[in-house]
């Protein structure tokens, strides 16, 4: 079941709320990855304190492990890993594209070498929705090929060409009906999203849209953006697609992005985004605050007593100084990777709170402005 409505736009940008099987989430919203049934160095009251929502689990690793046996005696994957709302689940496409070399795709699907041990798999759109059932996810992905933007072939760079994007959109697009026709099949109660692909092509997207939007789903997102291409080309094709996907539906843009990314897209018409940037770069020290980003490592934060950021209401902030997270990231300590992943998502679920309330207040564009500024004074 998926309701969505829309409750003040601003230009492209709209303020929204979307009604699950899991709860109800306010749009536009950032939904942590959790790719093994958690999401790294935080738990899940964490994430509700923090503002969380709705998270991301992964078809793919959950598959090989725990596996669908231990899932399904939890009865899916919100008892198994102790979150009651929505969440979302990616078709596990894109992870056996990222596995590179060891996979063979065919007009069937893909066969891979298990990472886990080795084990020959064969993941095809009507297996992806099998798993994606017994995960019980509030938004189902479809099973597609994340078109790369690049590739490298004996040490040569290529780029796709559009035939080679317009092969593999279309090989998607085929893909969805069959995702479509399986998930009736299994009478699954959950939102299916198609995902729109075409490179970096204008006319491809659209071909993309086109065939999606005539299978009637649910939700759409944009896929095949975010994939080591140049920050314009994906602003490109991003402010060429979002508005053109269907208004009354929710839209989501894949594997998106940094602060200044989220306010792009927001302001092109996206209603989810997700990203791994909070959570991987808090690990490695690279934090995110109002007036900008900070690496905590820097000897320059030895005895800086103030917190990560002044305007932050986060535990973190509340309660420790630069100089510690310092300390204990040089310390490798495994509380600063909790601390500074607390911060980090704080900081993402504060950004789209003020986006949500500034698109309520009818400020949007004087929002985005006062953003900018803000980021660029420097930490
Ligand atoms: C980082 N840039 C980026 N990520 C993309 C994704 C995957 C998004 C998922 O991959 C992980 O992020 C790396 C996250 O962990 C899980 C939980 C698997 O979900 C997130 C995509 N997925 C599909 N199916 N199709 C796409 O065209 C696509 C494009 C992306 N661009
Ligand atoms: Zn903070």
């Amino acid at each position: 079941m998926l309701q969505f409505t829309v409750h003040h736009t601003s230009g492209q940008a709209r303020r929204g709320t979307l009604t699950l099987n899991h709860g109800v989430i306010d749009t536009p919203q950032f939904m942590p990855v959790g790719t093994y049934g958690t999401v790294k160095g935080i738990t899940p009251e964490g994430l509700k304190a923090a503002g969380a929502q709705i998270i991301l689990g992964n078809t793919f690793h959950l598959w090989l492990r725990p596996g669908l046996d231990v899932v399904r005696q939890f009865g899916g994957l919100h008892r198994f890993i102790g979150w009651d709302a929505p969440i979302l689940t990616d078709s596990g496409g894109f992870q056996v594209w990222s596995l590179g070399a060891m996979r063979k795709i065919s007009e069937e699907g893909v066969k891979f070498a298990s990472p886990v041990n080795g084990d020959k798999l064969f993941l095809t759109p009507e297996v992806s929705m099998q798993i994606q059932t017994v995960l019980n996810s509030d938004i189902v992905m479809q099973f597609d090929e994340c078109t790369p933007y690049d590739v490298t072939r004996g040490g040569q760079k290529h780029i796709t060409t559009e035939s080679e994007a317009r092969a593999s959109m279309e090989l998607s697009l085929r893909w969805a009906a069959r995702c479509k026709a399986e998930f009736a099949r299994l009478e699954n109660p959950n939102a299916l999203f198609g995902i729109v692909q075409g490179g970096m092509f204008e006319h491809l997207r659209d071909a993309s849209l086109d065939g999606l939007a005539a299978l009637d789903l649910p939700g759409y997102a944009i896929g095949g953006l975010s994939v080591g291409e140049p920050k314009d080309d994906m602003l490109r094709l991003l402010r060429h697609t979002a508005p053109r996907l269907p208004a009354n539906k929710p839209r989501y843009l894949m594997g998106v992005g940094t602060p200044e990314d989220l306010v792009a897209g927001v302001a092109a018409g996206i209603d989810l985004f997700d990203c791994v940037m909070p959570t991987r770069n808090a690990r490695n020290g690279h934090l995110f605050t109002r007036y900008g980003d900070l690496r905590i490592r820097n000897a320059r934060f030895k005895l800086d007593e103030r917190p990560l950021d002044e305007t932050c209401t986060c535990p973190t902030c509340r309660q420790f100084s630069r100089a510690y997270l310092h300390h204990l990231d040089r310390c490798g300590e495994m509380l600063f990777g909790m601390l500074a992943t607390t911060h980090n998502l704080h900081y993402y679920l504060q950004l789209m709170r003020d986006m949500r309330a500034a698109l309520d207040a009818g400020t949007f564009d004087a929002f985005v402005t006062q953003f900018r500024a803000d980021r660029a004074r420097g930490v």
